[in-house]
């Protein structure tokens, strides 16, 4: 079924297809076939459609003579407004703007505005001049004024006029054909499928390393670095392309025959022999799921690979049935037994070596690793924004079994991608922000799919576990997370496509008024899309970065570019960065070293605070938005090997940081002043709201309202010691308490808070 429906001849038209989103590649030639078409659109369609288009202001040429005046005489301004709204109240008139494509909202919109013209102008043109001096001396009729009404209507509006190359441009029912090169080849569809921890990507890989030549795509840097590894140290040596690297596993930087990738870099004009496809889940995201379509429908490879849930099966066999090409099934069975506890975990002291505790707020991940220290254990911390670096570390360190760390707490950042020696995976919650096709977050229960692949984790083949176990944190959690697991994730039934950039330019050209943000939402709104096989991904990214650097003059494609590079935009400090990353290019100006030295303020100390920690991940970022940089725009940014160097220095900065995070969380309640390096002018900004983000955040936490031992502990006045010895001494005698050893120091220590 199509999105509209549509009757259609069919036209060949060279095409470039530049791909879209985090990763910008270059330039790829395909052909696509592009059809004429009508389309019938729903009249609340055309409405949202209409207002999309910014009408374009219309100034009355300054004329040294009123030739018309001189005609036929002077107009008396209330008679020509007479005149008009006479005629803008025609029937017949309705009817004929809606056949030339002005539905109500621009006819209205046009009518205000000539009649504004018409008014103001202190000569009319000559044509219209004479045209209305006839009407009102009754030699005319008021619908005369049709044809220089909708004249003006089309200058006001240029999409009036080129509404139907609009859509051909964007007309995306044929994906398959973007990709000729890929067409011409024999491919045959492989699809490793089975739960988490079943050897899909182990099997695929066997099969990568063995082949000639091959590309691995995955979702992660984390992943697409660990297969990197893996293959050169199997022997066959492999490259690592991310977008912010490239490493080859040749010393004097010749191409390898294997490389390793983020799935987004895939090149799609160099042949493989195999290539592996993994997380195909994935090519149903709102924001990413366009780059795994690409993957599938543009690999040229004999063989692909794809390795994720058995809800992809039915998709990708129909996918491949627009392309003619075979598929083979092959389904896994879960290599090690995974079973849900009978109980919740209920308190941090029921904790035990081998658990990971699962947040889903970076909140929840200070509040719950400072508890388990207060009761004495270590743990080891990973969440999304850490650098890999720190976040390898720190799986290290949980994962090594002489260590004495034995509890990792972690955002689901774990659902894919690192290798950890999990024994128990419990849900601290099972609430998680989401975004959803408009863009827009929200608070929702986590998926079935999400479920699987984190509790999964648990027991992963391989490690000291050979049983895994799952649980939640709070009892009134555990029936929902066992309903959860119970159920097959949903069968996923459509593909991510998006806009390429040369659509796009091909779109300013035609509106050449527009800004970028204004022609990607033209451009989803008009596009034509098979919905029983693809969905169009969110572009809300992408506008939020247009609409930042619209005003910063820069070349399309250049703009097309730093749109699509890959931001938190909840970092203010980073998107800060970004824009002055944008004006220092629209002047031509390198971005020196030395440059982003002095606006990172660099050099940076060990963090003191939390607030420290998260302004040093955010600088993080904005090196890693350089290094990316550097691969799209190596004249400006051409110190990638200095940058990687002092990214390097940051990631062990970071490290010191996580390590101590119970410390830094307690200088943050107790006021010790931050270590930041001070950072200039506006992101100054970008600090205090990450502080106060921070801070009532904090209030929110349950640590604050917890028994009277948690937040004695939290605040410092009882250590984990202390506790142990005051349960002693409870449970021995409690007519000894009030001489115990403890019940002293707590007394001094709280004294000149109570005076207070
Ligand atoms: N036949 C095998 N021999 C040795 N090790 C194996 C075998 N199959 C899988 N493994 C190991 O088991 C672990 C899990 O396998 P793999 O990563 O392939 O699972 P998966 O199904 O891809 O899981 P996920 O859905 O989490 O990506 C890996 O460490 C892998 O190396
Ligand atoms: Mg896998």
């Amino acid at each position: 079924m199509l999105k509209t429906s549509t009757k259609f001849r069919s036209l060949w038209v060279s095409h470039k297809s530049i791909n879209f989103g985090r990763s910008f590649l270059g330039p790829e030639k395909n052909l696509i076939s592009v059809q004429c078409f009508q389309q019938t659109r729903s009249k609340k369609d055309d409405a949202t459609l209409s207002t999309l288009f910014k009408p374009v202001l219309i100034k009355p040429t300054p004329d040294d003579i009123n030739v018309g005046a001189e005609l036929t005489g002077t107009l008396n301004k209330a008679d020509l407004l007479k005149v008009l709204n006479k005629f803008y109240q025609l029937k017949e008139i309705k009817q004929l703007l809606n056949d030339n494509g002005l539905d109500n909202y621009i006819q209205h919109q046009a009518y205000i505005s000539f009649r504004r013209f018409c008014l103001d102008a202190p000569a009319l043109p000559v044509d219209l001049h004479v045209v209305v001096s006839d009407i009102m001396q009754g030699a005319g009729h008021p619908s005369d004024i049709f044809p220089y009404f909708l004249r003006h209507a089309k200058q006001m509006f240029p999409h009036l006029e080129c509404m139907d190359d609009l859509k051909k441009i964007s007309d995306l029912r044929t994906p398959p054909n973007w990709y000729p090169q890929a067409r011409a080849v024999n491919r045959k569809i492989v699809v490793h499928a089975g739960p988490t921890n079943s050897g899909k990507t182990y099997h695929a890989l066997e099969r990568f390393m063995t082949a000639k030549s091959g590309v691995y795509c995955g979702p992660l840097k984390l992943l697409a670095t660990e297969v990197f590894n893996k293959s050169n140290e199997h022997g066959t040596p492999c490259d690592l392309v991310t977008g912010e690297e490239r490493s080859y596993a040749n010393p004097s930087k010749q191409p390898s025959s294997h490389v390793a990738c983020t799935v987004e870099m895939t090149s799609l004009t160099m042949p493989y022999e195999v290539a592996v496809i993994d997380e195909i889940q994935m090519i149903r995201d709102p924001s990413r799921g366009w780059a795994w379509t690409r993957a599938l429908l543009g690999l040229i490879a004999d063989e692909i690979h794809v390795c994720g849930e058995p809800g992809a099966i039915d998709l990708l066999q129909q996918l491949c049935l627009t392309t003619g090409e075979d598929v083979e099934i092959r389904k896994y069975k879960r290599l090690t037994e995974l079973k849900i506890e009978n109980s919740a975990l209920g308190s941090i002291e029921n904790i035990q070596p081998g658990d990971c505790i699962v947040c889903f707020s970076k909140n929840d991940i200070y509040s719950v690793s400072r508890s388990i220290e207060a009761i004495g254990k270590e743990v080891a911390v990973i969440y999304g924004g850490l650098p890999p670096g720190t976040k390898l570390a720190q799986a290290a360190k949980f994962n090594d079994p002489d260590n004495s760390c034995k509890v990792l707490v972690a955002t689901d950042a774990i659902g894919m991608g690192l290798n950890l020696s999990i024994r128990r995976v419990i849900f601290y919650s099972l609430i998680k922000p989401v975004v959803n096709e408009k863009g827009e977050k929200e608070m929702d229960t986590i998926s079935v799919s999400q479920a699987l692949q984190i509790g999964g984790r648990a027991g992963r083949y391989g490690t000291q576990w050979e049983q895994g176990f799952v649980t939640t944190f709070k009892p009134e959690d555990l029936n929902t997370l066992r309903s959860l697991l119970s159920q097959s994730p949903d069968p996923i039934t459509q593909a991510g496509l998006h806009p390429t950039a040369d659509q796009i330019e091909l779109y300013a050209y035609h509106l050449p008024n527009a800004t970028l943000s204004n022609l990607m939402d033209i451009f989803v709104n008009l596009c034509t899309v098979d919905d029983s096989l693809y969905f169009m991904c969110n572009i809300e990214d992408f506008k939020f970065l247009a609409d930042m650097i619209q005003h910063v003059p820069l070349p399309l494609r250049a703009r097309y570019v730093f749109c699509c590079a890959p931001i938190n935009k909840k970092m203010p400090f980073v998107c800060t960065m970004f824009l002055k990353f944008a004006r220092q290019y629209s002047k031509n100006e390198a971005i020196t070293f030395n440059w982003l030295c002095r606006n990172i303020g660099w050099p940076l100390q060990t963090p003191r605070t939390i607030i420290d920690l998260v302004h040093l991940e955010a600088v993080f970022d904005v090196l890693d938005l350089y290094l990316w940089f550097s691969y799209r725009f190596m004249d400006l940014f051409a110190e990638g090997q200095l940058v990687r160097d002092m990214q390097k220095e940051l990631d062990a900065i970071i490290q010191q940081g996580v390590v101590q995070l119970t410390r830094l969380l307690r200088n943050s309640e107790t006021g010790i002043s931050s270590g930041a390096a001070a950072a200039p002018d506006e992101d100054e900004f970008a600090i205090n709201q990450n502080k106060q983000n921070y801070l009532r955040e904090q209030k929110a936490s349950p640590i604050g309202r917890g028994r009277l031992t948690e937040r004695l502990l939290a605040q410092g006045l009882l250590t984990p010691n202390m506790l142990q010895e005051l349960k002693k001494e409870w449970t021995a005698n409690t007519d000894d308490y009030e001489n115990s050893n403890v019940t002293k120091t707590l007394r001094r220590k709280r004294k000149p808070f109570i005076k207070k």
